[in-house]
């Protein structure tokens, strides 16, 4: 039977990282979607923008949407200070199935709990289920237009704090114009956009950080 993008992934992965060492699994990742098959991984140059944010930010909670492979799972996961903890949610299991062999073969799963299911249904949950309080960061990376009504469900269930940062990838390529409108029009928000490409591309995208004000 064919295999999936998500396993040839894993594949590429397996051959060419190291167990344990994360940076050796990104590079792996980026050099499968570069010269192999594209996939819609946040990428390389993206990558260090939210590499730099999770190291200011130095979060004890983080909230991932959209797992995918979990190759920003593993960038996030191994830059987190000690005792920090990462929630990422995914819908589709059979990306859930491969991104928890590639987070295991970063070594990375001690600081993560990949949790398979909608972001709809389990935000409301996150306090009971997982002991959560608030986020310190949450990166949306999951269907474009779920970033809006999931940030108004994340305020609405108190998981945002004064301080907390929402990091959202693809705000020009997919593009999500209405959550945009919200968190740059919104007096609760301060918002910066990050320029950059759409992953392994020359086409322009953005992160766009936004601090909630309380
Ligand atoms: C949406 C996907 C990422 C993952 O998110 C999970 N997901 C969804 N909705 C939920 C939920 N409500 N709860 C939990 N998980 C959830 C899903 O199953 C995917 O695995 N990401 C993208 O579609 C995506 C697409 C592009 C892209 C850009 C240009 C093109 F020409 C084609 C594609 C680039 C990117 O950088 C992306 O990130
Ligand atoms: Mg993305």
């Amino acid at each position: 039977t064919q295999s999936t993008r998500p396993q040839r992934l894993l594949g590429a992965v397996q051959k060419n990282a190291t167990r344990g060492h994360p940076r050796s699994v990104i590079q792996a990742i980026d050099h499968f979607c570069r010269n192999k098959e594209w996939a819609m991984n946040v990428g390389d140059e993206k990558g260090c923008i939210l590499d730099s944010v999770v190291s200011e930010v130095s979060p004890a909670t983080v909230l991932e949407l959209g797992t995918y492979c979990g190759y920003s799972t593993v960038r996030i996961a191994s830059r987190l200070p000690p005792h920090a903890k990462l929630i990422t949610l995914e819908f589709n299991p059979e990306f859930a199935v491969i991104a928890r062999q590639v987070i295991a073969w970063a070594g990375v799963e001690d600081k993560v709990q990949l949790v398979e299911g909608a972001s709809g249904d389990w935000i409301p949950r996150m306090k009971e289920q997982f002991g959560v309080k608030t986020f310190d960061l949450v990166f949306l990376d999951h269907w474009k237009d779920r970033y809006l009504p999931d940030t108004k469900l994340m305020e609405e269930c108190g998981l945002l704090r004064k301080g907390s940062i929402l990091l959202a990838d693809n705000v020009i390529c997919p593009g999500t114009p209405d959550y945009l409108e919200y968190v740059r029009n919104s007096p609760r928000y301060e918002s910066q956009y990050f320029k950059s490409h759409l992953e392994y591309t020359k086409v322009e995208d953005g992160l766009e950080k936004s601090v909630f004000l309380g």
